[in-house]
């Protein structure tokens, strides 16, 4: 089918880091202020028990290793791990709350989620992010609280991005139909798992952060493009 003969988009489900966000302020700002904060969190909080589900989680995946080493191994490695990522939201918060965080969105997505929201487009987020730092992102950005243009946040616990699973996970619990879904991320590979699960695609391929764009998903570089290409509301007309 051709975009002219597909049913229009109802949902558009986001991917945060390189689709929204841009990747410098995760791998920069967020990733370093959690590194630096864990260890304390550990030390002065190892004894409130959502830290505790997270440290139980850990030695579950890493038996015999000790929690802040793992942790570190994970963020050496930038891996999508449920408890890192729980953990990560956790000190984000005190960041957030002092003012020493905030984010900053790529300038085309404030004027297209308010744009989509208010044509009554359902958006929902999915993120390796836990559910906790995306409300937290969302809600503490340079042009002020964003999260309810959201009707739903999607975290790991929906599964892996890479997994068609995840992707019916998420429409079952939105009790939307795959086909009136358009998921949008800078990973082909997430891409890819998407539209397994019958979900229509479109790669952001953000040309400021180096995004190599595939041959496989329609590609845009904003989402007023998007919007252009999918027949969406369009932010500048508006
Ligand atoms: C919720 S903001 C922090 C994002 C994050 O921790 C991350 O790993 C980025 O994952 P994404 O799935 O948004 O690419
Ligand atoms: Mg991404």
């Amino acid at each position: 089918m051709t975009q002219a003969t597909q049913p229009p988009v109802r949902a558009v489900l986001l991917d945060i880091e390189g689709t929204t966000i841009p990747v410098s302020f995760v791998h920069d700002i967020l990733f370093p202020y959690a590194r630096k904060a864990l260890p304390e969190l550990l030390r002065s909080h190892g004894d409130d028990p959502a830290v505790q589900a997270q440290i139980a989680e850990i030695a579950r995946l890493a038996p015999g290793v000790a929690p802040l080493r793992q942790l570190e191994a994970w963020m050496d490695a930038d891996a999508k791990v449920a408890p890192l990522k729980a953990l990560q939201g956790m000190v984000w918060a005190q960041g957030y709350a002092d003012g020493a965080l905030k984010a900053t969105l790529y300038p085309d997505v404030v004027p297209a989620l308010r744009c989509w929201a208010a044509a009554g487009l359902a958006l929902a987020v999915y993120s390796s992010g836990s559910v906790a730092a995306q409300k937290l992102i969302y809600g503490h950005t340079t042009e002020g609280d964003l999260s309810s243009v959201f009707v739903g946040f999607y975290d790991l616990q929906m599964g892996g991005k890479r997994d068609a699973e995840s992707y019916r996970r998420i429409v079952d619990d939105a009790r939307w139909n795959a086909g009136d879904v358009l998921f949008l991320s800078d990973v082909v590979a997430e891409l890819d798992a998407a539209a397994s699960a019958g979900l229509r695609t479109c790669q952001i391929a953000r040309p400021e952060d180096g995004t190599r764009p595939g041959t496989t998903h329609p590609v845009a570089v904003t989402l007023a493009e998007v919007a252009a290409r999918f027949g969406l509301p369009h932010p500048e007309a508006v």
